[in-house]
């Protein structure tokens, strides 16, 4: 096998995106001290545009700008959140998944600067998240609770906080782990009070397909239990075909008996309907078991919840 020299490494400019992108090149250093890497940050639409994200590209507004360099071969590798990677259509033609990385903390933090825990927090406190599957959640179990929408990269919305345009914010314990602000966390919530979403916690590395050199090069960052975590939790939103403004909550865990099981929910926005479904995977491969998921969900009604939501 012949390594390449360097690999350029596209990715969003967040700061976020900037650190995610510092790991992939201490992994990747330390495997292979002899690759040289470079950084090519781009801005994505879903950086531009603060608005819904349903009026632009849906997720997809966070990774089509990264993806078109890796496929006009101005960049060897992409680096993504998988939560942020569309589940309803296939990755884009042309381009492969060549690593999970291993998995980061999945938890979802508050961020109140009062210090007070989510139990604690006065009637309409105005929770700033833009996110459906936090706000359903939130409709669920604290109704008195108001969210309000909030965009822009962690840093943006903690500026935000700070200007008084929200009372509190949920993000993720892996963001704030990543950009150094887990300072501001007042509580961690459990996942049974939050449950994450599909691909929480988790950086793809994405190939062009046929490159075999760079594929074979960063192959060796992948971890094998997220490999099988992510797979089944992409493959219950691949068959749930869901969209960005659909509230669903996916998360696989492997045991210390090394057993693998996904738990996932669906709501309505109102948080007023709650589909939930959790399976072990025993003999069943972790596609098999997105699948199993998914179709339970589908015969409690999965899909008109789905479809009776716009987007
Ligand atoms: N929606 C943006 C986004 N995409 C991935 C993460 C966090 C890191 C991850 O889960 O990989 C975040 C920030 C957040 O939701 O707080």
């Amino acid at each position: 096998m012949s390594a390449p020299e360097l690999i350029r490494i596209v990715s969003r400019d967040s700061p976020m995106a900037l650190a995610q992108v510092e790991r992939v090149r201490a992994e990747l250093s330390a495997l292979h001290p002899g690759i040289a890497t470079e950084v090519i940050p781009v801005k994505t639409t879903g950086d531009r545009w603060m608005g819904a994200l349903s009026q632009v590209e849906g997720k997809g507004a966070f990774t089509k700008e990264v993806d078109a360099a890796l496929l006009a071969g101005a960049a060897d590798l992409a680096v993504h959140c998988v939560k942020d990677i569309p589940g309803d259509r296939p990755l884009p033609a042309g381009t492969t998944f060549a690593a999970f990385l291993e998995r980061d903390d999945v938890r979802d933090a508050l961020i109140h600067p009062g210090g007070l825990t989510l139990d604690e927090l006065p009637d309409g406190t105005r929770i700033g998240t833009s996110s459906v599957r936090r706000i359903a959640q939130l409709a669920a179990s604290h109704p008195h609770l108001q969210c309000v929408p909030m965009r822009g990269n962690a840093n943006r919305r903690m500026e935000k906080l700070a200007a008084g345009e929200a009372d509190a914010l949920l993000l993720a314990v892996s963001g704030l782990e990543r950009i150094g602000r887990t300072d501001v966390i007042t509580q961690i919530l459990s996942v049974d009070e939050m449950c994450p979403p599909v691909g929480a916690g988790v950086l793809a590395l994405q190939c062009r397909e046929g490159d075999t050199e760079t594929i074979d090069a960063v192959s060796g960052l992948g971890h094998p239990r997220t490999f099988q975590e992510t797979t089944a939790e992409r493959m219950l939103l691949h068959v749930l075909q869901g969209h960005c403004n659909s509230p669903i909550a996916g998360y696989a865990k492997t045991d210390r008996r090394g057993e693998l099981s996904l738990r996932a929910c669906v709501f309505t926005p109102d948080g007023k309907t709650v589909l939930n479904a959790h399976e072990w995977a025993g003999p069943l491969t972790p596609e098999t078991l997105g699948t199993s998921v998914a179709v339970a969900l589908l015969r409690q009604g999965a899909r008109e919840l789905i479809d009776g939501i716009a987007h």
